[in-house]
């Protein structure tokens, strides 16, 4: 007789009568019903492997214990790697990030930065013959390398990293040194303990003069032994510059200095994604939970109420819902632009270099920022049970705010997208994905509420906070300050502009994907709910952007806020759904409170039950500490 499959009562009634098909979200967030297919036939292919489930789950194990775990897992997802139902490079893909790959290495992936930053960082920079030599061998696995770029003092200012390498002509060859405590390479993944390879990125020096960093390929550790090689703590000899720039002994100048950046802004583009997976695993966990969680009386005499029919909590968990379509709409935008601009760099033209250096650092900083904000809103919203480590939501909060750090420090990012916003705007240049801040803001400055009304009102916003950092630049300029002076006291007027910069790309992204998208009606009705919400949301949160630069009234925002919560309403009874519509499975979510099937209590029970200290009702420490204290008679 077939098993009961149980399903919260609750929920049950949530996924009764959806007025959409759900699969068609399903595939529009896949890329396609062929992409959602190969990704449950990839699913089912590591799921279903015994030998990466974890005997114990992972906050019980030592530092030590964890590393090995996860190590062993990750060079088995290697060895599945070529029977893969989806082909090598959507499953590394998978298995890199916050979906799959977080499902069966929950501490990380020692082997991710060979996947996302080394292997990137020969195929952008190396020569045809470096990659002939390289690439092979790091595609099989015969070396491990990782990018090893930040100091112990410098992550932020590339131009301050202290290791240098110098150029002996006698010798042809690079010495490599730390000449400091502070140039120790620190932060770089996989350093420690697992790769043997590193592309440190190091100041070039040669006929005594610094050329600035470049990329160099460094051999680690014996890759019999893996022992550190000779002086590896602080000399290291025989590095090879990647990319050619040593031409018989002379440096030849590359056709910009900035190439040499060009992996941060690949993983910068891809950062976006993967936050935006996270996003949507921390909302599916709060919105199941929040309409299992019944609490409190909402009218007087009732039944508890399901806590999703509180508008305070649709107000915390329906903003981040939309935002994890509009993050990964735009996301796919930046990825479009990625691969136009470096084809077009490969070509020799390098035009589309400052949108694409624009662009990701903008939406790295917001999507990675945002995305940090609403998880921990989602945790806050699941009370006390989302503040436990087996709700996933410590896990899932600790990697979507290092993306706030890693790859460029959000700040430090938002101001390079002011440089290039003021740039733009002064010299009426280029821009292809700043295009309004080329001439004048045309048509009526009245305001009207509507879907395109609202988006003109962002892009008066994102002008009208570029203007006003220039004029307070033109001002400090006139009171005799110096350039750099100037745009340090200028520093919150430029972060905001950009800001509005970055989320009027996004609002621009989602609304233009559905106006293209070859959508059902019912599909269609609910995604232009859920943008509306966001966009009036992100309108209501910085609302003093908008009084700013255009002839917003109080009354207009009084209605938009009216609007704002209707949609709550509106969108509501769809939560479930859409969230169904990501299609996580439970192994992902890896979350008792999020579950598909919403048995949230018993599986909460059934987590508390694994801890070590649940295994005996006394502790031996009671004996040792607790009951000596006991009788002290203090
Ligand atoms: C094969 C399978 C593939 C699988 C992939 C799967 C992916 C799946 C998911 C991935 C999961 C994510 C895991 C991520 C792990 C990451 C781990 C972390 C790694 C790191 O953190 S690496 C280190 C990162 N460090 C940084 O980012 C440093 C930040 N600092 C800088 O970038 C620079 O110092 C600076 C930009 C802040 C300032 O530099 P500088 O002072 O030299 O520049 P200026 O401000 O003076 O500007 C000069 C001009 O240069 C332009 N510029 C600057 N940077 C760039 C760039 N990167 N590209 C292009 N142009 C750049 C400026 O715009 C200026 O131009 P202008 O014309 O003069 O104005
Ligand atoms: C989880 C994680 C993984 C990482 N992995 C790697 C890796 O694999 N390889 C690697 O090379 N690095 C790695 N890093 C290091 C990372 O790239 C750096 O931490 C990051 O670039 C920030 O630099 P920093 O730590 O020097 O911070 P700092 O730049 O020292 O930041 C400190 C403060 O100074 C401010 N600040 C700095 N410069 C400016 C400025 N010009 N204007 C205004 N404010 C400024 C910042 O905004 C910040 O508030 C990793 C970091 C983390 C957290």
């Amino acid at each position: 007789m077939s098993k009961e499959i149980y399903e919260n009562p609750d929920l049950k009634k949530e996924r009764q009568n959806c007025p959409f098909n759900k699969e068609e979200i399903t595939h529009l967030l896949d890329g396609g019903k062929e992409k959602t297919i190969e990704r449950k036939q990839l699913e089912n292919y590591i799921l279903s492997d015994e030998q990466l489930k974890d005997a114990v789950p992972m906050e019980y194990l030592s530092h030590a214990d964890k590393y090995a775990e996860e190590l062993r897992k990750a060079c088995l997802l290697m060895h599945k790697l070529a029977d893969s139902p989806a082909g090598q490079v959507p499953t590394l893909r998978a298995l890199m990030g916050a979906g799959l790959g977080s499902a069966v290495l929950k501490e990380g992936n020692p082997l991710a930065l060979h996947y996302v930053m080394f292997i990137p960082a020969l195929m952008g920079q190396g020569t045809i013959d470096q990659q002939a030599k390289w690439l092979e061998k790091a595609y099989n696995l015969n070396m491990i390398g990782t990018y090893a770029q930040t100091e112990l003092g410098h992550g932020t200012f590339l131009r301050g990293l202290e290791t240098r390498a110098t150029y002996d002509p006698k010798t042809q060859e690079f010495i490599l040194e730390s000449p400091s405590l502070t140039a120790y390479k620190w932060w770089p993944g996989s350093l420690g303990k697992t790769a043997n390879y590193a592309v440190v990125m190091a100041q070039l020096y040669t006929k005594g003069k610094c050329e600035g960093t470049h990329p160099f390929m460094v051999q680690l550790r014996d890759e019999e032994t893996h022992e550190p090689l000779p002086g590896i703590v602080n000399m290291w000899l025989n590095p090879v510059c990647i990319s050619s720039y040593i031409h018989y002994g002379t440096y030849v100048k590359p056709t910009n200095s900035k190439l040499s950046y060009a992996t941060m802004v690949f993983v910068r583009v891809v950062v976006c994604q993967d936050v935006t997976t996270n996003l949507r695993k921390a909302v599916t966990i709060a919105t199941r939970y929040s309409c299992v969680r019944r609490q409190s009386e909402l009218k007087p005499g009732d039944r508890e109420p399901q806590v999703m029919d509180y508008q305070a909590q649709q107000n915390k968990l329906l903003p981040p819902l939309a935002a994890t379509f509009a993050f990964q709409l735009a996301a796919d935008h930046l990825w479009n632009l990625y691969h136009t601009a470096n084809n077009n760099i490969e070509q020799g033209d390098l035009e589309l270099l400052p949108d694409l250096h624009g662009l990701s650092c903008a939406l790295k900083a917001l999507c990675s920022s945002e995305a940090a904000n609403f998880v921990e809103v989602c945790r806050q919203s699941c009370g006390g049970h989302g503040y436990m480590s087996c709700s996933n939501f410590p896990r899932i909060y600790g990697q979507v705010t290092a993306a706030e750090t890693y790859e460029g420090e959000n700040t430090v990012l938002w101001l390079q997208v002011a440089r290039y916003l003021v740039k733009t705007r002064k010299e009426q240049s280029g821009g292809l994905s700043v295009k309004y801040l080329i001439g004048e803001e045309k048509g009526p400055k009245t305001v009207d509420t509507t879907l395109e009304g609202i988006v003109k009102l962002y892009r008066r916003a994102a002008v009208g906070l570029v203007d006003v950092a220039i004029a307070e630049l033109d001002k400090s300029g006139r009171k005799g300050e110096a350039p750099h002076d100037a745009w340090n006291h200028a520093a919150v007027y430029l972060i905001k502009a950009a800001q509005a910069h970055a989320r009027l790309f996004v609002v621009e992204s989602f609304v233009d994907s559905l106006k293209e998208g070859k959508l059902s009606a019912p599909v269609r009705t609910v995604l232009s709910q859920l943008c509306e919400l966001f966009i009036i949301y992100w309108l209501l949160e910085r609302s003093g952007d908008f009084f700013l630069c255009s002839n917003l009234t109080k009354q207009d925002l009084l209605l938009l806020n009216s609007k704002y919560v209707e949609l709550l309403a509106a969108i509501r009874p769809q939560a479930v759904n859409l969230v169904d519509s990501f299609d996580l499975r439970d192994e992902v979510l890896n979350s008792p409170l999020g579950c598909w099937d919403g048995n949230v209590y018993q599986r909460l029970f059934d987590e508390a039950a694994k801890s070590p200290l649940n295994q005996s009702n006394v502790h031996e420490s009671f004996h040792k500490y607790l009951k000596p204290l006991l009788k002290s008679n203090l």
